[in-house]
């Protein structure tokens, strides 16, 4: 998979939040990413994901099944843990979750709706999804934010399984949770430049996101921001609209990711013969 003179931003004359990114990745790699808040880690993740397209410049070579935990699971779905799987597993062609969830001590809260889960239980659910279906390319935002010990113990043996099987993995990581496994390489996002460092030792998190104006688009709430927290108090919050979209089935795994990644919620899947 390549990257070749990747910049992107958000919107016409918003300043680029990443700027001429060059990267090439091979199976087996293992890829941590870091930079400051703001830098555009998760931004550079979901163009790797290809829920999001490049300003200029292109992403090639994507493996086909492409795994995404997002930082922020949208857990306010319609669906119990089961539902929610069950659905996802027949999306990616009846890929076997229950291993996962076990693995990833899920099994106990399987009845429950995922708008009860604690934030860590929720985020666990965003990786047995990731997990399921083998992916070629595997991309965590801050998959160890909120999870238990054993969980986070778990996370670098599952991404070394993933790389083993001839996968990519990458994981933008604040906690350097997979920094100790043997080969992994270090990107940092700085100043919206993609940097590999060479050492064992990962750039510095010195400098958010690309130019001075740079300032405006992070402050500014997104609007996939403020998609996912809604208009602030009241019983508006919980007003939904529903609409039906019908697509090529071949689509419908991408569809899925990319509306997931946006936060929004799947409510009823039908294929028609
Ligand atoms: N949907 C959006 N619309 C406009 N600007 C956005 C959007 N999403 C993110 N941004 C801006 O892009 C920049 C990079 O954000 P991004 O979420 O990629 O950073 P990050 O490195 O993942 O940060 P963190 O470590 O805090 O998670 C920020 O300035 C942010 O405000």
């Amino acid at each position: 998979m390549r990257l070749s003179h990747v910049s992107f931003r958000y919107r016409w004359r918003d300043p680029l939040i990443i700027e001429d990114a060059d990267a090439e990745l091979s199976p087996g790699d293992v890829i941590e990413l870091t930079g400051a808040n703001g830098a555009g880690k998760s931004t550079l993740l979901r163009l790797l994901a290809g829920l999001a397209r490049p300003t200029a410049g292109t992403i090639t070579g994507r493996p086909a099944v492409v795994g995404f935990a997002p930082d922020r699971f949208p857990a306010g779905q319609p669906f119990t843990v089961t539902q929610y799987l069950r659905h996802m597993s027949r999306v990616r062609g009846g890929a076997p979750w229950e291993p996962w969830a076990e693995r990833l001590a899920l099994s106990h809260l399987l009845g429950l709706p995922l708008g009860e889960l604690s934030k860590g239980s929720a985020h666990k659910v965003g990786l047995v999804q990731a997990l399921m279906a083998e992916p070629g390319l595997l991309i965590l935002d801050e998959p160890f934010a909120g999870l238990d010990a054993d969980t986070r113990e778990a996370l670098p043996a599952i991404a070394t399984e993933v790389a083993a099987g001839g996968g990519i993995v990458i994981a933008s990581d604040h906690q350097a949770g997979l920094r100790a496994l043997h080969g992994v390489r270090h990107w940092s996002m700085i100043a919206g430049r993609l940097k590999e460092s060479t050492s064992d030792t990962p750039a510095p998190e010195a400098e958010p996101a690309a130019t001075g104006a740079a300032t405006t688009a992070r402050d500014a709430p997104s609007a996939a921001a403020a998609r996912r927290s809604g208009p602030p108090g009241g019983p508006s919050e919980r007003r939904h609209a529903t609409v039906a979209v019908t697509l090529p089935a071949g689509d419908v795994q991408r569809f899925l990711a990319r509306m997931h990644g946006e936060g929004f919620q799947a409510r009823e899947i039908e294929e028609s013969g």
